[in-house]
C-alpha cells in the first residue's frame, strides 16, 4: 500500500481534488501514516492537560454526540449560554495546551494568511453514533482565514451546502489523513458530518474519529 505523503515530503499532494465548491480544497492523504501515528501520540499527551468532554448545547443544554477540546491561546466552547472562544478550559479553568508543531507547519503550508492559528478545536466521534449537524464557523472575526481541517482514524461522511440551511448539499468522505480547506468564498457555507464509519480505520486503539480545526480568531494587529 502506498500513501501519499505530506506536502514537505512529496510535491504529491500540495494540489487539491475538485470539490464542486470554490474555496473548498481536499488534499486526500495529506499526512501520511507515520504522520498521523506521531500526531495522535502527541493528542493524547495534550489530552492529560485538557481532558476532552462532552458540550452542551445552547439553549437547550443537550449534551452533544462528541466530545471536544481545544489546542491554542482560545478555545471553541458550546456552553449553555452560547457559543464562545475562550482563553480557558471551563473545566479546570487552565489556559488550553499549545498547538502542536505539525499543525502549525500544516496551517503554513495551505493557509494563506499572514498569521497563525490561534484554535485548534479538537472532535472527537464515536463511531457510529456520533454526528455533527448543519452548521457554520461563524464565531471567528477573521473570516478571511480559512478553517483548515485534518481527520485522523475512521472515514466520515462530510456534507456541504450552500448559505441557507436548506439549501441543496453533497456529501464526499473524509478518510484519515485528509486535510479540507474551508475558505474563500466557501468559508461560510453550511457543512456538517452525517455519520463515521466504524472499522474504517485502526489508527486510533479502540476506534473512532478525531477531527482538528485550525482557527484564526481574531484579526491580526
Ligand atoms: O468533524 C468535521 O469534519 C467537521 C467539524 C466542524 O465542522 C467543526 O468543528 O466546526
Ligand atoms: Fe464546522
Amino acid at each position: 500500500m502506498t500513501h501519499i505523503m505530506p506536502k514537505h515530503e512529496s510535491p504529491l499532494a500540495s494540489k487539491p481534488v475538485e470539490t464542486g465548491f470554490d474555496g473548498i480544497g481536499l488534499y486526500p492523504g495529506f499526512f501520511g501514516e507515520t504522520a498521523q501515528r506521531a500526531l495522535v501520540e502527541r493528542l493524547q499527551a495534550g489530552f492529560g492537560a485538557a481532558p476532552p468532554y462532552r458540550p452542551r448545547m445552547p439553549r437547550t443544554g443537550r449534551p452533544w454526540s462528541i466530545l471536544q477540546t481545544n489546542f491554542g491561546q482560545l478555545g471553541w466552547v458550546s456552553r449553555p449560554g452560547g457559543y464562545a472562544y475562550s482563553p480557558v478550559n471551563d473545566v479546570s479553568k487552565a489556559p488550553w495546551p499549545a498547538i502542536p508543531a505539525a499543525l502549525l507547519a500544516l496551517w503554513d503550508d495551505l493557509a494563506a494568511y499572514p498569521a497563525p492559528p490561534e484554535c485548534c478545536l479538537v472532535n472527537l466521534y464515536d463511531a457510529p453514533k456520533s454526528r455533527m449537524g448543519l452548521h457554520r464557523d461563524e464565531d471567528e472575526e477573521a473570516l478571511d482565514a480559512p478553517v483548515l481541517s485534518l481527520s485522523l482514524g475512521d472515514t466520515c461522511i462530510f456534507r456541504v451546502g450552500g448559505f441557507a440551511r436548506g439549501d441543496k448539499s453533497k456529501s464526499f468522505r473524509l478518510a484519515s489523513g485528509d486535510v479540507l480547506v474551508l475558505g474563500g468564498a466557501s468559508r461560510l457555507r453550511y457543512h456538517g458530518v452525517d455519520r463515521v464509519i466504524s472499522g474504517s480505520s485502526r489508527l486510533i486503539p479502540g476506534g473512532g474519529r478525531i477531527n482538528l480545526t485550525l482557527r484564526r480568531v481574531t484579526r491580526p494587529a
